[in-house]
């Protein structure tokens, strides 16, 4: 009986949940900190705003003043002063307006901007504004003025632990006054280890002997790592002898000390299964089974002299799609060190007969030029079709069922990283679609 998707991607979090990394941080200076996760509280040393300040360029008045409106007119305002964004502070004069540009401090005295546009002339460059009625009747004290603090008061917590350093966030600790040298702690990223391989697997670079195909999935586990926040990739290549892949695991994992191993290929239903055979041997609660998923079906977790291992089937796009479906979801909700999957809803662009028994995950290119977007498949179902997934922008996720879906059904799509980009020669699609897009048992 197979494991549903959901029990899997859980059985997945509380393996990774149990062997958290320590809370090792590190200090970086702010210039190298994007993309890491700051690890303590960063404290505001100052208001931000440091002062309170114009929204709008316009003219600071007292509201008070502008309660002597008639019903029927506007009210006159001299303009005594004009302030720029940087002027030192001012007092305001009673019963004026005072020019003040957009980030100028609030002269002292005034509680609110009426925006150049609103008031007779719309101009800095004269003597008197008129502020209309209907103007004068709706500006509340606050209008169009930035409290300092408002953002953040100094001693409160601008951007606390566990804050992804994004832009906004370097950002912020440039207004708050940091500088691209200065220290700031962040989280250790997790170290991993990758085992790929099999009798018939070479590196890259070896002249392939008959039978044999070149290491695909060492190479790509560790790009999509990386992408996925772990810095720390070690890269392990074996063959199907199960002692030899214990040992050489073994010593790898002592040096490395990793948070997580994550093994591709091996562990289905074959006589020469590397994975299954040493882990089922040497691992402890260790579980190899099916997932009611394709690709991506056989799976297996468990772990190995303490450390997590996570089991992923051989056939490169199963590996793939195996890394988005189960690792990312575990990796982003334990270490938040990646971003979870964010599924979002996209028309189908063609009929697709979807699987009978199993969820299928497509490969897809979106397209954005319609709301919601529409989404057309890249190549077959076949989990060797690894160009054709390269072409993808999107997983496409097609529930079991009977019926063929027909163009514009709406589907739950998981962008990921790679497809056409904008400037890209458009091509026809690549190589024919295979015969086993709608056998139902694709491989
Ligand atoms: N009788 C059954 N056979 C298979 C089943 C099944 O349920 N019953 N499941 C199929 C499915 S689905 C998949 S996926 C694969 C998974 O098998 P393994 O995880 O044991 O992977 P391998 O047998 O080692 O390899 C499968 C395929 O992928 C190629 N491969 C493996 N590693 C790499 C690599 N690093 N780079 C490039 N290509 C790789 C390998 O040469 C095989 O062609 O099992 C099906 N069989
Ligand atoms: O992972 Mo397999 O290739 O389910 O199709």
């Amino acid at each position: 009986m197979s494991r549903s998707i959901e029990a899997h991607q859980g059985e997945l979090r509380a393996l990774l949940a149990r062997a958290a990394p320590d809370d090792a941080t590190e200090t970086v200076p702010l210039a190298r900190a994007a993309g890491r996760v700051l690890a303590r509280d960063l404290v505001a040393p100052l208001d931000l705003p440091p002062h309170t300040n114009a929204q709008m360029d316009g003219f600071a008045v007292r509201v008070s003043d502008l309660a002597a409106v008639p019903p029927d007119g506007g009210i006159d305002l001299p303009v005594t002063a004009i302030r720029a964004a940087g002027a030192a502070p001012a007092v305001h004069t009673a019963g004026a307006a005072t020019a003040v540009m957009t980030g100028a401090v609030i002269p002292e005295g005034a509680d609110a901007v009426v925006p150049v546009e609103r008031v007779s002339p719309p101009r800095f460059d004269t003597p008197l504004v008129t502020v209309p009625g209907s103007v004068a009747r709706d500006v509340a004290e606050g209008a169009f003025v930035r409290a300092a603090g408002s953002d953040v008061a100094r001693g409160a917590v601008a951007l606390p632990a566990g804050t992804l350093l994004g832009a906004a966030a370097l950002g912020a600790c440039a207004a708050l006054g940091l500088t691209d040298t200065s220290p700031l702690p962040v989280r250790q990223p997790p170290r991993v280890v990758v085992v790929s391989g099999g009798d018939e697997i070479r590196p890259a670079g070896e002249t392939l002997p008959p039978g044999a195909v070149h290491d695909a999935n060492g190479p790509l586990l560790a790009a999509w790592l990386r992408a996925a926040g772990v810095d720390s990739v070690t890269r392990l290549g074996v063959d199907d002898d199960p002692d030899a892949f214990l040992a050489r695991l073994g010593d790898v994992v002592a040096r490395v000390r990793p948070h997580l191993v994550i093994t591709s290929g091996g562990i289905s239903a074959g006589a020469f299964e590397v994975v299954r055979l040493a882990l089922g041997r040497a691992g402890r609660e260790m579980w190899f089974g099916h997932v009611a998923v394709q690709p991506g079906g056989p799976q297996g977790c468990g772990t190995l002299l303490g450390v997590p291992v996570v089991c992923l089937p051989g056939n490169p796009v199963s590996t793939w799609v195996s890394c988005e479906l189960f690792v990312r979801p575990a990796l982003a909700a334990v270490w938040g060190c990646c971003e979870p999957p964010r599924w979002f809803t996209a028309r189908l662009q063609e009929p697709v007969q979807p699987l009978p028994d199993r969820t299928q995950l497509r490969r897809g290119v979106l397209d954005h030029s319609d709301c919601p977007p529409r989404v057309s498949l890249a190549g077959g179902a076949s989990s060797h079709l690894l160009t054709a997934a390269a072409r993808a922008d999107a997983l496409v996720r097609i529930a079991p069922g009977a019926q063929q879906l027909p163009a514009g059904t709406p589907l739950a799509v998981l962008p990921v990283a790679g497809g056409p980009r904008a400037g890209a020669p458009v091509t026809a699609g690549g190589p024919a679609p295979t015969n086993d897009d709608e056998s139902g048992e694709p491989r």
